[in-house]
């Protein structure tokens, strides 16, 4: 029994979709539809697990459902079977070229619907759980820069589309060749992992991002965070990550492992490029990486913050329109 699976059931026969929802509900969770367009709304804000799909419904039919369905990015991935009573081999051909994953005919046997409705589930368990693997880190199990390419530009167009601010920072361990030369890869490892386990930490709204960029850089996407918001988490971040206390013999900067982090922040517009906010922010890591490490650089006009962290003046790096 598996619960936590969803089936979304479109018939237009209430006596199909009962006889359906008494066969599958003790094992899964059972929604029904009994038009194309009530499917269509259910299967974008449920996310069933799978359609079981009548294929001639009273307005639009259901190679029209699956097409739209298929046409989304948010339910493309829904495996459909279609459960018809069109049941010659040419019927069937054609529902599997729609992209339909499989097909069911009428009158339905009880014993075979349950049995192909359990592999498909558990081929959609198996695809969600490939797809959730290829956008984890594998050392930190933070999400990977898959993952965040998507997330950063998802957010950017809801920023667009909303006028709100959106920030990112990048951050980087300090001397960390050295750590890793003087204490080992296995404890550089070690090292990563915390400061990944610290940055989740450290981030306060559910909306708040953060990936493994590559080697010992992280990002931090921040949606609804003014760029002076950000940096002075970036700065609670720096000094968590102070007192983690971890030595670290080859520091130039700290008797203990410490991070540098350039901040960036925008109310991003139409016509400017996601990919810039980044590339400045990342500018800026480098220009705290320049003035000594251990620091948070954000954009300037902050130098009351009594910390030690640097503000940027105008960088000769700032681009129009950020
Ligand atoms: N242990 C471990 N080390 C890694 C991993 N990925 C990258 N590194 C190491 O991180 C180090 C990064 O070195 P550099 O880019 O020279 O930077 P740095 O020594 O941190 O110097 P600054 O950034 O200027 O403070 C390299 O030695 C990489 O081998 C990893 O997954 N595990």
């Amino acid at each position: 029994m598996n619960p936590t699976q969803t089936i979304l059931v479109v018939d237009d026969a209430e006596i199909n979709l009962h006889l359906l929802q008494g066969l599958l509900q003790p094992d899964y969770r059972v929604l029904t539809a009994d038009n194309g367009t009530a499917a269509l709304q259910l299967a974008l804000e449920q996310q069933p697990d799978l359609v079981l799909l009548d294929v001639i419904l009273p307005g639009m039919d259901g190679y029209a459902v699956l097409q739209r369905l298929q046409a989304d990015a948010r339910t493309k991935h829904i495996p459909v079977i279609f459960v018809t009573a069109l049941s010659s081999a040419e019927d069937e051909a054609r529902g599997l070229e729609f992209g339909a994953v499989d097909y069911i005919t009428k009158p339905l046997n009880p014993i075979i619907v349950k049995a192909r409705v359990a592999t498909h589930l558990k081929l959609e368990r198996q695809r969600r759980m490939l797809e959730a693997l290829a956008n984890i880190d594998g050392l930190t199990e933070l999400p990977n820069r898959r993952q965040l390419d998507k997330v950063f530009l998802t957010e950017w167009e809801h920023a667009v589309r909303g006028g709100s601010e959106l920030s990112v920072a990048v951050i980087d361990v300090d001397c960390f060749k050295q750590y890793n030369d003087l204490c080992g890869h296995a404890r550089g490892d070690w090292v990563l992992r915390q400061v990944a386990r610290t940055i989740s930490a450290s981030l306060l709204r559910s909306t708040d991002f953060a990936a493994r960029y590559g080697g010992e850089e992280f990002v931090v996407v921040l949606p609804a965070t003014p760029a002076d918001g950000a940096w002075l988490l970036m700065d609670t971040l720096r000094r968590n990550i102070e007192r983690l206390a971890i030595p670290h013999p080859g520091s130039d900067v700290s008797d203990f492992v410490t991070i540098s982090v350039g901040v960036a922040g925008c109310r991003p517009l139409p016509q400017q490029q996601a990919a810039l906010l980044l590339q400045k922010a990342d500018q800026r890591l480098y220009h705290a990486k320049r003035s000594g490490r251990n620091c948070v650089v954000g954009d300037g006009l902050h130098s009351s913050f009594n910390s030690s962290a640097v503000f940027s003046p105008d960088l000769p790096l700032d681009f129009p329109g950020l």
